[in-house]
């Protein structure tokens, strides 16, 4: 079922709500954010197809966030251009699903499970729910389909405050899905998890990518959890980005001329370890991230 409402059209999407192949989830061409004389990326490039998964990384202050507000229509470009389904970036867009790392209100209220995923139907507004009647029961039944949808039905009553964090981000999820987004964002949603939730939780997004056909950019300090899910890595450091698979920019070649000093990206197990060279003999972190600022480049 489309909830696409006729204001929000997208070039990707027919008038019946179908998908029109070949225009891309995101389009970002030449874009540059810099805040006064502090350039986070420039010349930035992306093209992100439906069903595709984007792994963002980086050491703090890389740009990351600012990155996600962007394409929330939250915060401008100061140069190029950002589309999402073949539109113009814009505030408030039920194109875009927002996972983010903590929702304060939920701590705070009585707002339930439902509730939550009601919002993200209604473009993430607060407001009256519907009194009963036809539409009524057509949105409860589709709040419960995306409950169900991410294992969530057992809690949909129940205050998101009392959730596990696993529990909590499976109704996030549900939310962020609500509208059938373009774009799916993922603002380190792994972060509060253990190791068991974060993979049923990694596991939860790729299906609904492959099911929906939902494009995700997933921004995360380590990328293990969702390593095997990666078309491409944007590495972000010292005000510049590589862009590409996995394999290719995850190497200590690429990343020791981002980061203008010597890194070592260690493979073992299938996992990805990113230390810098003068900590290999370090021990106790799985993911050590170099100097964020190196010498020589801009901060
Ligand atoms: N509105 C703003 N005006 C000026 N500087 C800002 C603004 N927003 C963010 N910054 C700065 O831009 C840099 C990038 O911030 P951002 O939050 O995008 O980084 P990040 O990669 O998400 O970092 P982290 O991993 O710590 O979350 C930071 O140094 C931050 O202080």
């Amino acid at each position: 079922m489309s909830l696409i409402r006729p204001d929000e059209r997208t070039p990707d999407r027919a008038a019946d709500g179908r998908p029109v192949p070949g225009v891309p989830a995101l389009e970002l061409s030449g874009a540059t954010l810099a805040y006064g004389s502090r350039v986070l990326w420039s010349d930035l490039d992306l093209t992100i197809s439906a069903g595709q998964l984007v792994a963002v990384l980086g050491p703090n202050g890389s740009g990351k966030t600012s990155l996600m507000r962007v394409l929330l229509g939250l915060q401008p470009l100061t140069a190029g251009s950002a589309k999402i389904g073949g539109a113009p970036v814009r505030r408030g867009s039920t194109r875009v699903g927002y996972i983010p790392q903590k929702v304060s209100v939920e701590s705070t209220t009585m707002v339930r499970a439902r509730d939550v995923v009601r919002m993200g139907i209604d473009g993430h507004r607060w407001g009256l729910p519907l009194s009963f009647g036809p539409r009524w029961r057509r949105q409860r039944d589709r709040i419960d389909e995306l409950l169900g949808a991410v294992g969530a039905d057992a809690f949909a009553d129940a205050p998101v405050s009392m959730l596990s964090g696993g529990e909590l981000q499976r109704v996030r999820i549900a939310g962020a899905l609500a509208s059938d987004p373009a774009l799916l964002l993922c603002d380190e949603p792994l972060a509060a998890l253990d190791l068991r939730h974060q993979q049923e939780v990694a596991a939860l997004i790729d299906e609904r990518r492959q099911l929906s056909g939902t494009a995700v950019l997933f921004v995360t300090h380590d990328v293990n959890p969702v390593l095997e899910y990666v078309d491409q890595v944007l590495y972000l450091a010292g005000g510049r980005f590589r862009l590409g698979p996995p394999d290719e920019v995850l190497t200590s070649e690429v990343l020791t001329d981002l980061y203008g000093v010597p890194v070592e990206v260690l493979r073992a197990k299938g996992r990805v370890i990113v230390v810098s060279s003068s900590d290999l003999n370090a021990s106790g972190h799985h993911h050590h991230e170099p100097n964020q600022h190196p010498p020589g480049r801009s901060s």
